[in-house]
């Protein structure tokens, strides 16, 4: 094969008389005699030839690429990479194993497991293009590592997940909280109460701190019960106009307020939603921190499926609060264990105890993968949960939580997150727009590349970012156990309804 042409530092064309296909690696020589990787990026089939243009990777030197400076040599020799040369490229000690290059099924590729979790990633596709399989095998890489990840899922595919790497260390979750332990404003988020719904929110507020004051020891549903009573008896008070007396957390003590006719409409819906919300939600409501059945070295795949999407959210929501400032304070209580203040060490040490006994989860590093990220991190709107995960996003490398997020609407997903989101494995994306998107939230991701997003296969995906040795086409391997992702098989089971 030979170099036909003008050519530059960064592109040239080739001519062939065996064939090449798109994406292939080949080997051309510079002007200064080194040997540059580059890819094929278009092939014209002309009489019995193939012309080929291809895109200059980097200078070839002990398996590592670096800035290409000299033009390729015109009418130099193009040779095809060897395999060998290629899996040293994309080998990554301590990586994630999680397929092969497109082209060459004997080139393994790895994503590096540190920068990969540091960093964040985002798993982006349209809907059956691959993210869940793409997820998989993710977990089965990272519980070879003994990872500690947290699946936040709401259609319930990773409940099955199993694969024989993975014996004994998916642990599924059934999402419960205490609503003692959720801030008021948690709390109407959870009941489902509307942002800009201060009257409710106001009578909830002081409901919820009457109650921790006259009974702090109680939890799960008698708490909710005794706000339920306490709401009826407030109503009654206000049907006559008389006054409310609640705690005032602030003042450390009872205050009174005169209830009209609007405070009765308030306060008589927000008992009625309070009833509504312990038969909904009555599976969900413990008297445990739902934290602390999260296991380190697992998988803990939280099944969101069933539950409304502002219940899902304050889930999430809490759940990202709750990781990321625990292990914030694990870390800062590890330091202050040698401070020379008595009182700071004293409390670092209580700390360190209650988080070694309930929340081992922080003790060591650990990912949060966010499946359907869309509905938690939207562009149109600040949810609670897009507040803690977009934290995560921006502080999380600091202190060891990655994050990582899939979705198959990337253009509903904010953008300040998704740019945080440093490795990006893009499944098959139709949409010009999503395409557009995705390119913004990711310089690395060329114009070229992008433009092949429309026609990946199932399970083909661009990988660009600092996980991978180079931005590649990888065909992502076929997850060789369970989890939910599989198609459903239509006409087979209704064809067998002839059984029934
Ligand atoms: N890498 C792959 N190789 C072969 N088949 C794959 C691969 N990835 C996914 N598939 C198959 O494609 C189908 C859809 O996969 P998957 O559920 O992962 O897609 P998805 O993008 O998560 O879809 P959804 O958005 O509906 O969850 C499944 O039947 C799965 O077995």
């Amino acid at each position: 094969m030979k170099v036909i042409g003008k050519t530059t530092t960064s592109n040239f064309t080739f001519e062939s008389l065996e064939k090449v296909r798109f994406g292939e690696y080949v080997i051309a020589k510079n002007t200064d005699d080194e040997d540059v990787l580059a890819i094929v990026k278009n092939v014209v089939a002309e009489n019995e030839k193939f012309i080929c243009e291809a895109k200059v990777i980097g200078v070839l030197n002990n398996n590592k690429i670096s800035v290409n400076r000299s033009p390729i040599k015109p009418n130099g020799e193009v040779k095809f990479c060897d395999d060998g040369i290629l899996n040293n490229i994309f080998y990554v000690k301590n990586g994630l194993n999680i397929g092969h290059l497109l082209t060459r099924k004997n080139v393994r590729v790895y994503l590096d497991t540190n920068k990969l979790i540091s960093r964040h990633f985002a798993v982006l596709s349209i809907t059956g293009g691959g993210k869940s399989n793409t997820v998989a095998v993710l977990c089965r890489e990272l519980g070879k590592k003994n990872a500690s990840l947290i699946i936040l899922d709401p259609h319930g595919e990773y409940s099955t997940l199993y694969h024989e790497d993975l014996e004994g260390k998916v642990k599924v979750i059934h999402p419960t909280v205490n609503p003692s332990i959720l801030s008021p404003e948690e709390l109407s988020d959870l009941i489902g109460l509307e942002k800009d719904d201060f009257d409710k929110r106001v009578y909830l507020e002081y409901a919820y701190y009457t109650i921790k004051k006259e009974f702090p020891n109680i939890g799960g549903m008698e708490f909710i019960e005794k706000l339920e009573n306490l709401l009826y008896e407030w109503s009654k008070s206000a049907e006559v106009g008389w006054e409310i007396k609640y705690y005032n957390p602030l003042k450390r003590k009872y205050d009174r307020r005169k209830a009209g006719e609007k405070d009765f409409i308030a306060i008589i819906s927000l008992y009625d939603i309070i009833g509504k919300f312990m038969i909904d939600f009555a599976l969900h409501i413990g008297d445990k921190d739902m934290i602390e059945e999260f296991e380190i070295g697992k998988i803990n795949v939280v099944n969101l499926s069933g539950l409304e999407v502002h219940q899902m959210i304050t889930l999430v929501s809490f759940i990202a609060k709750h990781i990321l400032s625990k292990r914030v304070l694990y870390l800062k209580s590890l330091k202050d264990i040698n401070s020379p203040n008595e009182r700071i060490k004293t409390t670092a040490l209580s700390n360190l105890k209650t988080i070694e006994e309930h929340y081992k989860i922080v003790i060591k590093p650990l990912l949060l993968i966010v499946e359907e990220a869309h509905i938690f991190i939207p562009i149109n709107e600040q949810t609670s949960a897009s507040l803690w995960l977009g934290k995560i996003a921006r502080e999380g490398r600091k202190f060891g939580v990655g994050l990582g997020l899939v979705s198959q609407r990337p253009k509903q997903l904010h953008p300040d997150v998704l740019s945080q989101t440093n490795t990006k494995i893009i499944l098959r994306i139709v949409e010009p727009e999503d395409q557009k998107y995705i390119q913004r939230a990711s310089e690395e991701l060329g114009e070229d590349l992008a433009k092949d997003l429309a026609s990946l296969g199932i399970g083909e995906a661009i990988i660009v970012g600092t996980a991978i040795s180079l931005p590649s086409i990888v065909k992502i391997d076929k997850f060789d156990g369970i989890y939910g992702g599989k198609d459903i098989n239509i006409v087979g089971e209704w064809m067998g309804l002839d059984d029934w």
